[in-house]
């Protein structure tokens, strides 16, 4: 079975790693070409995870879209959920008869879907055929084989475990669950808590606040899952709560980075290109609140982010009102 990575950065470039463990073949598209001919010749991202060596002699990289995907049987996306159209305009062949797993964390644009309902409205890949690849893993901590667990989700359990089998070494563990829509709105939510995390660190809210926030955070990102997805699931498992905590509490965190920076007083203009990496949060931050106000679900945390991303609210005030709403 031939897999293909879509996407240039970070968490491309780990999962292009995670893969040549257990594969002997991995199609690599970026957009990049300068970083194509680089990672040709010097075994390395110029521009992300630059310490990982890449076993490139099992790497076929490229920037043809086409010719990437079309030797594929199963496709990852991993670009930013801001790119992720741009990133398909050169696409001219048909997706529908792919595996299509989304590794992104985000929102798309304009849509406000998930990428996996993105895939299957606007490419025709039926849900079957889809998958979300989730859980607690910073791309930094697959770069220094630290052990890490992934939870692979989708409707069809053979390609789950398929895909699950491909992304297995020494450094990686993998889990399935068949709840495609709650895991990725989950990875999604994450972020906006991670931020509001980073704005309260800014701020100098000390760990016993963290404490209060993540686990009012956690019971707010159940209500949301409930509301949009209902399923029978456990909010507890690493692919929610895991997720929530490592991007809540981690030095790798971007997201956490980024809030941290608004907290301290930075611009939303500088603190994106402070952090030069993309933290998915600040565009899900707009979409969730559109999604939270039609399903008709409070959600004071990411309501509290939104204000102070998109309504220029104060920081501090807008978080110390949040403290009061918390339990
Ligand atoms: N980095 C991580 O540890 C993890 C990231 N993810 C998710 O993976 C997705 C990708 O994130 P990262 O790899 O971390 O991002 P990154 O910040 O490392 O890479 C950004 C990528 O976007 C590309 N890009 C930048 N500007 C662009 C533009 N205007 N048009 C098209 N492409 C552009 C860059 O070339 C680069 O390939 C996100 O949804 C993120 O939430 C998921 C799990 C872990
Ligand atoms: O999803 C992630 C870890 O599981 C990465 O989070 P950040 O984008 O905040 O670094």
């Amino acid at each position: 079975m031939k897999i293909a990575v879509i996407g240039g950065g970070s968490w491309a470039t780990a999962i292009v790693k995670i893969l040549t463990e257990n594969n002997d073949y991995v199609g690599w598209w970026m957009r990049n070409e300068e970083a194509v001919d680089h990672i040709k010749k010097f075994h390395h991202n110029p521009h992300y995870l630059s310490s990982v060596e890449l076993m490139t002699e099992k790497i076929d990289v490229s920037t043809n879209l086409d010719h990437v995907i079309s030797e594929a049987d199963y496709v990852i996306f991993a670009v930013p959920s801001a790119f992720l159209k741009n990133a398909l305009e050169s696409l001219t062949i048909d997706l529908s008869t792919k595996t299509v797993f989304s590794a992104i964390k985000g929102i798309v644009p304009d849509e406000n879907v998930i990428v996996g309902e993105f895939f299957h409205q606007k490419y025709n890949v039926p849900m079957e055929n889809i998958g979300v690849i989730t859980g607690p893993c910073h791309a930094e901590e697959v770069a220094l084989e630290r052990l890490s667990y992934l939870t692979i989700a989708g409707l069809d359990d053979e390609k789950v475990d398929t895909l699950a089998r491909h992304m297995e070494s020494d450094f990686i563990k993998t889990k399935k669950t068949d709840d495609i829509i709650g895991t990725e709105y989950a990875a999604v939510l994450k972020n906006i808590y991670a931020l509001a995390a980073g704005i309260c660190h800014g701020l100098g809210y000390g760990d016993n606040f963290q404490a209060v926030l993540v686990s009012n955070a956690i019971r707010e990102m159940k209500k949301f899952i409930k509301a949009v997805y209902p399923l029978k699931r456990d909010i507890n498992e690493s692919a929610y709560l895991g997720d929530l905590l490592v991007t809540a509490y981690s030095q790798f965190s971007r997201n956490r980075m980024f809030g941290n920076m608004i907290g301290k007083g930075y611009t939303i203009r500088s603190a994106k290109l402070e952090l030069n990496m993309v933290a998915e949060g600040y565009y899900a931050a707009a979409l969730i609140h559109e999604v939270a106000k039609a399903k008709g679900v409070k959600m004071p945390i990411a309501h509290a982010v939104y204000k102070i991303l998109y309504k220029d609210k104060n920081p501090k005030k807008t978080m110390s009102k949040l403290t009061d709403k918390l339990n």
